[in-house]
């Protein structure tokens, strides 16, 4: 997979070369490109962005600028991805089919986002993602652009150790994780829960389960909601 991001602030996107993502570089699973917008520019200023038209607050991304970048970034095989608040949610569901893809391009706006004619004109000649990763107000989409690069880059084959397994995490099965231990058995007079020493790993898979359902009714139910056909069993519903 090619990954391609185009940003007025390409040292935001360092991270992308750190760890984990930094080692499915070297090992040739991934290719990531981190392009300024600026190089498109052709004014002394470099201006990226104008007044919006009908007034108000902020600035917009000219589509002059936009659309020759995205003319030589994007390629006949690229899904374009668009962070914005006012986009798509994006879910693990949507991470797994990005992960599929054999080239990935992430615009990232700032200001009060990018001219709607450069995401409408590529819709011409690609698939193309407004996808928001929450409901609160970033300053631009690089952020956006980390978290869902690492959703993605993690779920392609070998870039998780074996003992990591992309399909056992979270929402794998449409539940939160439960909680976790380690190490001491007691700490600051916290017991771990007896069940997790037992060693019968049929009661500790159940214990799991039930902590997860618990757990997501608690904090997430639209997630119970949410859960395929058939996904409970009669012992989740005595819960
Ligand atoms: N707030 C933002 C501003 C600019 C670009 C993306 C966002 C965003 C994406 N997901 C939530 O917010």
């Amino acid at each position: 997979m090619r990954i391609d991001v185009v940003t007025i602030f390409p040292e935001y996107l360092d991270p992308l070369r750190a760890a984990l993502l930094g080692r499915a570089i070297e090992r040739g699973l991934i290719e990531i490109g981190v392009r300024d917008l600026r190089d498109w520019t052709q004014d002394v200023h470099r201006a990226v962005d104008d007044a919006p038209y009908g007034g108000g607050p902020g600035m917009v991304m000219k589509p002059q600028i936009w659309g020759p970048a995205l003319d030589e970034v994007c390629g006949d095989k690229t899904r374009l991805v668009v962070p914005t608040p006012a986009g798509r949610p994006f879910t693990q569901a949507m991470a797994h089919e990005f992960a599929a893809e054999e080239h990935l391009v992430f615009a990232c706006g700032r200001y009060e986002g990018i001219d709607q004619r450069v995401i409408d004109d590529a819709a011409r000649r690609m698939p193309v993602d407004e996808v928001s990763i929450g409901d609160y107000v970033l300053v631009g989409g690089e952020a956006a652009v980390l978290v869902m690069v690492e959703a993605v880059v993690r779920l392609l084959p070998g870039v998780l150790g074996n003992k990591l397994s992309a399909e056992q995490d979270s929402f794998s099965d449409g539940l939160l994780e439960g909680p976790s231990y380690t190490r001491p058995e007691v700490w600051r007079e916290l017991a771990v829960p007896d069940v997790l020493r037992s060693g019968n790993h049929a009661l500790v898979d159940r214990w799991r389960r039930d902590q997860a359902l618990e757990r997501t009714a608690r904090r997430r139910p639209e997630l119970i909601d949410r859960l395929p056909e058939g996904s409970l069993d009669k012992h989740d519903l005595r819960l």
